[in-house]
């Protein structure tokens, strides 16, 4: 029996923030100041919490300014607004980032609206999803970046591959599914209604799996040599005896690894590559916001 090579996205993004970090630092002599990001947190989400505190950290290791604002969780719209507001008028934040979900009583799309497009480091305005869809350039989500960054890094060109898209959020599905065309893939995106899911996956030379659903893709769903980049984030109930679940992803990793040619971990595949896509959509926003030219399609 193969053994599919195992994509290893901690390694990945350890690198590509050894390369914001040397433009960080060319930024700050260049620019006068350090390259910011500001992360927005609403409420008190655990995992959220996580993933906001490691942005901070992340960010001033790299050495860009870091301004986190976290607002209580029955925070208005309206000081949400205008937090947004006062964060795009802010010379010294050339990104801004709000944390989702945010609670229910809040309208997401409202608030990510009213995010300026020059600073959209996680690229879910209308105008970046609408540069994507036209493929201009423009700032990128950051997970789907991620994955396209790995899936190009293992397997070179992708053009004329068949690319399945299992999900069609705004935040992965549908950017990645662009993004994929955007490397002339063929792309199909499969979603809770597609019909008989299992065959439509084993067609694909990538899949990528994005729909929140523990360990739902198997081995027999896989074409042999494919490769798998699993953005699912689950955690499992905790076994007994134990405080917490174990983190498994969409695909059944032990199960798919063999037919899959290469497949991402989860924990260490994609995850770890959402925070450093996002610190080098920063430090591209910043150099924008500077006027100050920077070979992006290096980074
Ligand atoms: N505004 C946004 N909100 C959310 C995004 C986003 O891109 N923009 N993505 C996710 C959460 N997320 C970052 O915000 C994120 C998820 C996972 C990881 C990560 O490194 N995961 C680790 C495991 C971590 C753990 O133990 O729980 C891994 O997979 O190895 C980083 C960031 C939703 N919200």
């Amino acid at each position: 029996m193969t053994q599919a090579s195992i994509i290893d996205g901690k390694a990945f993004a350890e690198g590509l923030r050894g390369k914001v970090a040397e433009l960080a630092a060319k930024f700050e002599p260049a620019a006068g100041r350090k390259a910011g990001l500001a992360v927005v947190l609403v409420g008190e989400d655990p995992a959220s919490q996580v993933y906001v505190r490691s942005k901070g950290k992340q960010t001033v290791a790299c050495g860009m300014a870091s301004f986190e604002h976290k607002l209580p969780e029955d925070t208005t719209q309206d000081v949400l607004l205008a937090l947004v507001d006062q964060l795009n008028a802010d010379p010294l934040v050339d990104g801004i980032l709000v944390q989702l979900p945010l609670p229910k009583h809040l309208d997401e799309q409202a608030v990510v609206d009213r995010i300026s497009p020059s600073k959209d480091v996680d690229g879910l305005t209308p105008i970046s999803t609408g540069r994507l869809a036209l493929g201009l350039p423009g700032l990128v989500p950051c997970t789907p970046l991620g994955s396209l960054m790995l899936l190009k890094d293992r397997l070179g060109n992708l053009s004329g591959l068949n690319a399945v898209v299992i999900g069609r959020s705004i935040l992965v599905g549908k950017p990645m599914a662009q993004l994929l065309l955007g490397e002339n893939c063929t792309v199909t995106i499969a979603h809770s209604r597609t019909q008989d899911l299992p065959e439509v996956v084993r067609r694909a030379d990538i899949v990528v799996a994005a729909v929140g659903r523990p360990e739902m893709v198997k081995a027999d769903w896989i074409k042999p040599g494919a490769t798998v980049i699993d953005v699912g984030i689950n955690r499992l109930p905790p076994a007994e005896g134990s405080e917490k679940g174990r983190l498994v992803g969409d695909v059944d990793f032990a199960d798919a690894s063999t037919v899959a040619g290469a497949i991402t971990p989860v924990p260490g595949g994609v995850g770890p590559m959402t925070i450093a896509v996002l610190l080098r959509n920063t430090i591209v926003a910043a150099h924008r916001n500077a006027d100050l030219a920077l070979a992006e399609d290096a980074i």
